[in-house]
């Protein structure tokens, strides 16, 4: 395999992630989105597209056809990975982004129709392969992965503060609370749901959440296990999210500026992924990023010998970029190996 030819990529779930991550996909020649199933009709596939992206000019309907500047993608209204011919179209690797489908047994359904390798959109439900997370543990991934996940926005925006600090400092333990957009899992108006507090109407209240980033912690960053706790607090906010960590330093000689200057240097280093930004920004001064953490300098705060609190903005578009990073990086793994 040659990494000459563009990845050719698969898609199941056209919903926010998914347009995001099919328009970048779209503006680059070395990723082509081949197919897209979704349980969604193709006219309001496209008709929710041109809501979503910069252009909107750019994109037609021609049948069961999206067509855009990555040229032709057939769209199939299928709602099982099962029924999902992937052979047919003979993809390297499916994104899974329904957030419906995150156990093991579901990804192999991907497998079975003839997908090479699956990439979740979400935290799996239960052991896979490995969750990749770039600018943090790209270095791990092997050929034989089959079942993969890119974490969350939440899980790298996460990650990538843990293991920027953790190189320059001693982390004994801290807590995460993002700050979240709601989804649309949730519901408008009070809805009986799987929980008490998640059948509240997100429209108009402060949600409480669990997240699942700090059981999957471990799995990237192994000196982290059982160290960080992580919540969420879904809020009346359609885009945006703000990733609030408090850390305890072992060392009580660091400094707050100490840490803004870590990031920084970081950020330098990883410019696709990290930022840093020193203006009073609120949540949808980070529209349109495609970064996975934007460190505000001016969150950073020092209480007592041990203790620091950070503030960091992310969006989906962010997690569409990292999500076409992972395809790459096993595209590139592929070619290495056929070489
Ligand atoms: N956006 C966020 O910030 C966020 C955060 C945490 C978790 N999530 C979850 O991640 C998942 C994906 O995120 P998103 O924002 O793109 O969600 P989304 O709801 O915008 O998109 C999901 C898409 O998958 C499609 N879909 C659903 N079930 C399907 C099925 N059985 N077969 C084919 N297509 C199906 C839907 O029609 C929709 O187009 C969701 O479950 C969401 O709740 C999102």
């Amino acid at each position: 395999m040659s990494t000459d030819r563009p990845v050719r990529l698969g898609l199941m779930g056209f919903g926010q992630t998914g347009r995001q991550l099919y328009d970048l996909a779209s503006h680059r020649d070395d990723i082509t989105v081949i197919a897209i199933a979704d349980i969604g009709k193709p006219q309001i596939l496209h008709y929710l597209l041109q809501s979503e992206v910069a252009r909107p000019a750019e994109y037609s309907l021609d049948g069961n056809y999206l067509v855009g500047p990555g040229g032709r993608t057939r769209l199939m209204s299928t709602d099982q990975p099962a029924e999902m011919p992937w052979d047919v179209f003979d993809v390297d690797l499916v994104i899974d982004a329904t957030g419906r489908y995150r156990s093991a047994d579901e990804m192999r359904a991907h497998l079975g129709n003839g997908a090479p390798r699956v990439l979740l959109r979400t935290l799996p439900g239960d052991d896979i392969d490995r969750i990749v997370i770039p600018g943090v543990n790209e270095e791990s991934i092997a050929p034989q992965d089959r079942m993969v996940s890119a974490g969350s926005p939440t899980t790298s925006a996460l990650c990538l503060l843990l293991h920027t600090l953790s190189q320059h400092f001693v982390i004994e333990c801290g807590s995460a609370t993002t700050v979240h957009a709601y989804t649309s899992d949730q519901a408008l108006q009070d809805y009986a749901g799987s929980d008490y507090r998640r059948s509240r109407s997100a429209a108009r209240n402060i949600i409480p959440n669990g997240h699942e980033a700090g059981h999957w912690l471990g799995h990237v960053l192994p000196l982290f296990a059982g160290k960080i706790t992580t919540s969420t607090l879904n809020v009346p906010v359609q885009e945006g999210c703000l990733l609030d960590v408090n850390l305890v330093f072992e060392d009580a000689a660091v400094t707050a500026d100490d840490v803004n200057r870590v990031m920084t240097e970081a950020a330098k280093r990883l410019p696709e992924q990290m930022g840093v930004i020193d203006d009073p920004i609120v949540s949808s001064d980070v529209l349109g990023s495609s970064l996975s953490l934007l460190f505000d300098i001016q969150g950073t705060l020092k209480a007592g010998e041990h203790f620091v609190k950070t503030l960091s903005w992310y969006e989906t578009r962010g997690h569409a970029a990292r999500l076409l990073d992972v395809a790459r990086l096993y595209h590139r793994l592929d070619a290495r190996e056929v070489a």
